[in-house]
């Protein structure tokens, strides 16, 4: 029975990726476990936090530089491993759910875990044929369902065709219970990781009541105030400043470590959490950040490279020859799936 022991171990504060490139993280603590995934050795890399069971999940065996990770072989390696080195990028997905039942019905849904509407999948759907030539190795999802079924939905898409498999690490039985016997199987599975941070912010009272009502019942500006100010709670919810602290401490901790460590990631989550995340990425002000407005099910694109965020815009279908949201990268991990697939 193998045993997902948790061997914890206060690292010297570096990442070794994949390519046993060492990246320094001062104050983080590298925990490595045999997790559910059998076998297939896991480096977790996470803040000196004690949420350290939280901390980021980045697969240490699944691929070497994952941009050419599920088709290259050695022989077949379009580029040498010194110029992937130099050239490593990592890619980020961002993802707001699909249209959810109470979006439908024009209510305040915040925290309230509601499901997608059948227009919410087929979004999720479309958005997986968008990202269907890019490379995922891990991915984030908030503690709530309408996140994780757009995930999952867009996964169905993907020409990889790897497993997501949401880790239930909530504690010892489930992490042993929730177990996989076999290595090639591993290799076939992304991991994916529910994190209640991600979640759309709290709209306390608000949540529930239908938007329009609101408005004229509060007034409109008054509800405007409360949906897109920066700092202006809702009654007894979260202002987007409070979800910023959540969100963005989530990213900067638990994600970006494993970019940094050339895992490419995709992110499923909410309006809010996700513009507060925008906001980091894209250097906004909390004046710009007002007007960012989010569509359900549309992937955002950017690229991880030296410590800076790259915004690609939104991939756009499949189809399209040359999609400018590619990298030089990007096209190659694109025709290396081509040349595997045909
Ligand atoms: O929580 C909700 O109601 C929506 O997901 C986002 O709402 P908002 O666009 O009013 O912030």
């Amino acid at each position: 029975m193998a045993s997902s022991v948790l061997n914890q171990s206060i690292a010297t504060g570096h990442c070794l990726d994949p390519a046993g490139r060492s990246h320094d993280h001062s104050q983080l603590v590298k925990v490595s476990f045999r997790s559910a995934f059998r076998g297939q050795k896991f480096q977790v890399i996470g803040s000196n936090r004690d949420n350290q069971r939280s901390a980021s999940l980045i697969s240490a065996s699944a691929s070497q530089t994952p941009v050419f990770d599920p088709v290259s072989t050695p022989s077949k390696s379009i580029i040498s491993s010194e110029s992937r080195k130099k050239s490593n990028e990592a890619a980020l997905i961002l993802i707001r759910h699909g249209e959810s039942l109470w979006n439908e019905k024009n209510l305040f849904t915040g925290c309230v875990d509601v499901p997608l509407t059948k227009k919410g999948i087929e979004e999720a759907i479309e958005a997986g044929k968008r990202i269907s030539n890019i490379p995922i190795d891990v991915i984030y999802t908030s503690a709530l369902i309408r996140a994780q079924m757009t995930a999952m939905l867009a996964m169905t898409q993907h020409r990889r065709k790897k497993v997501p498999i949401i880790l239930h690490d909530d504690n010892e039985r489930a992490r042993q219970w929730s177990q996989i016997f076999s290595e090639d199987t591993n290799k076939q599975s992304i991991p994916v990781i529910r994190a209640w941070q991600l979640n759309e912010r709290m709209y306390g009272e608000l949540q529930g009541l239908n938007k329009q009502e609101t408005a004229n019942r509060y007034g409109k500006e008054q509800v405007h105030e409360w949906r897109r100010s920066y700092d202006i709670p809702p009654p007894n919810g979260e202002s987007l400043e409070m979800c910023a602290q959540r969100a963005v401490a989530y990213f900067k901790d638990e994600i970006e470590p494993s970019l940094i460590c050339g895992k490419n990631v995709m992110i499923a989550a909410h309006g809010n959490s996700l513009r507060s995340i925008i906001m980091y990425l894209d250097r906004l002000s909390s004046q710009e950040v007002i007007s960012l407005e989010l569509s359900t099910g549309i992937p955002m694109l950017y690229i991880f490279k030296e410590g800076k965020f790259i915004r690609r815009g939104s991939p756009v279908g499949p189809s399209e020859a040359g999609v400018y949201a590619y990298t030089r990268n990007l096209a190659q991990y694109r025709q290396k799936l081509d040349e595997m697939l045909h």
